[in-house]
């Protein structure tokens, strides 16, 4: 999880994809709040068009280039509020607020030319917005940002009437602001995404076993028997509960080191067929794993429970360059849940069934798979002593 050191960003896109849907809900109401902010005082500021020209005509085209930077400012903020944008979606909100604000600002510039060192103090608060408060990449911050310096400069310099030294301060302030405002966005942007990444890492470290990579049982009762529940109602749930056999004997005969790598080899397969996003393996002991299956009938379960046994008896691990290479069995349970209102704790109840026909799985021989199928209406106790 690099981040770019120019532009503060994840320099992998999909990693800053996921950034960028986690911070959605705060950058929504951040945008909403700044643009809602900007428009009030963009209005409030028609107090010193009326001040600068008096109610004359112009009063009132100036009147009417602040109300359209209220109505498109205030029409973003609410759509960002009150719908579920996207995080594109967003970030157009915010260009097109952005461009028109600008816009405007410069129609009002040229109507006052008397102020352009006012105006200048102005765009020099309205770039800070665009760097600090407005969400956007910072390469298109940049380059708003400039254009609008530029354009406010050649404007500038045809209808102000400043002599040189004012042009020249008033030039390099616009830069330093520019600057200084591009350093904070990607100094912030570096930050919060450190940020992210530390909770990322702590979430990995808290779900996930060490050693394979699988969730952990805390994540099994924390998540899938609590607010990730994978129990949809209207689909079959299977869990696949498996062990490797006789690992005593592995550990005796290769070592540590050469158990570890079988249960590595072991749990690698099993992520390798589980579908990304939808179906969990968890370590749940130290050989034994449990594979929880969302939307999956018996019939789909035990054939991926037998390609599973069949796969790990014919591939041996590896344990090191010029090491014999470990062969090991496993033994399959496999419950499965028919479709239908599931009651909260059924996965318990699976989970214990599948255990059960593990061990049948065991005493019948090894390198097995024994499964159990029941309907949705059973409830965990029962089901559970059926096996
Ligand atoms: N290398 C290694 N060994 C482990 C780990 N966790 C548990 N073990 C060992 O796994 C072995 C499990 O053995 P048993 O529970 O007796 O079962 P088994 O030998 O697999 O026999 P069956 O399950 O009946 O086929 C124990 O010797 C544990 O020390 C681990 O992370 N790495």
């Amino acid at each position: 999880m690099a981040i770019d050191p120019l532009l503060g960003e994840f320099a992998d896109r999909r990693t800053e994809d996921t950034y960028l849907e986690h911070q959605q809900p705060r950058t929504r109401a951040q945008l909403a709040f700044t643009l809602l902010f900007c428009t009030l005082f963009f209005l409030c500021f028609f107090a010193t068009d009326v001040a600068a020209l008096g109610l004359v005509p112009d009063t009132a085209l100036l009147l009417g280039a602040r109300l359209v930077v209220a109505i498109t400012a205030g029409s973003c903020a609410w759509l960002a509020l009150k719908r579920p944008l996207s995080t594109g979606a967003t970030r157009l909100a915010a260009s097109l607020a952005e461009a028109v604000a600008l816009a405007c600002f410069m129609v009002i510039a040229v109507h006052r030319p008397g102020e352009f060192h006012w105006h200048a103090m102005s765009l020099a608060i309205m770039l800070l917005v665009i760097y600090l408060y407005i969400p956007n990449r910072l390469a298109w911050a940049l380059g708003l940002a400039s254009a609008a310096t530029g354009t406010f400069l050649v404007l500038t310099m045809l209808f102000g009437a400043l002599g040189f030294a004012d042009m020249l301060t008033l030039g390099m302030l616009l830069a330093l602001v520019n600057t200084f405002g591009a350093l904070a966005a990607r100094r912030y942007g570096h930050v919060a995404r450190e940020e992210f990444r530390a909770r990322v890492v702590l979430q990995h470290a808290a779900e996930r076993d060490h050693l394979t990579g699988c969730f952990n049982r805390r994540y099994l009762h924390e998540q899938l028997m609590g607010a990730a529940s994978p129990l949809q109602a209207g689909e079959p749930l299977t869990v696949i509960l498996c062990d490797i056999d006789r690992f005593k004997q592995v550990n005796d005969t290769h070592g540590h080191a050469g158990g570890d790598a079988v249960i590595t080899s072991f749990a690698g397969l099993l992520q390798s067929v589980a579908r990304d996003g939808i179906d969990s393996v968890v370590r749940y002991g130290g050989e034994e794993f449990l594979l929880v299956l969302p939307g999956t009938g018996r019939d789909a379960g035990v054939h991926q429970a037998e390609w599973l046994r069949t796969r790990f008896a014919a591939t041996p691990a590896l344990v090191a360059a010029g090491d014999q290479p470990v062969h090991a069995t496993a033994s399959f349970g496999v419950a499965t849940l028919g479709p239908g209102p599931h009651s909260a704790g059924v996965l318990e109840g699976l989970i214990h069934a599948a255990d059960k026909l593990m061990y049948a799985a065991k005493r019948n021989g090894r390198d097995r798979v024994e499964s159990l199928a029941q309907p949705a209406s059973v409830p965990a106790g029962p089901l559970a002593s059926a096996a």
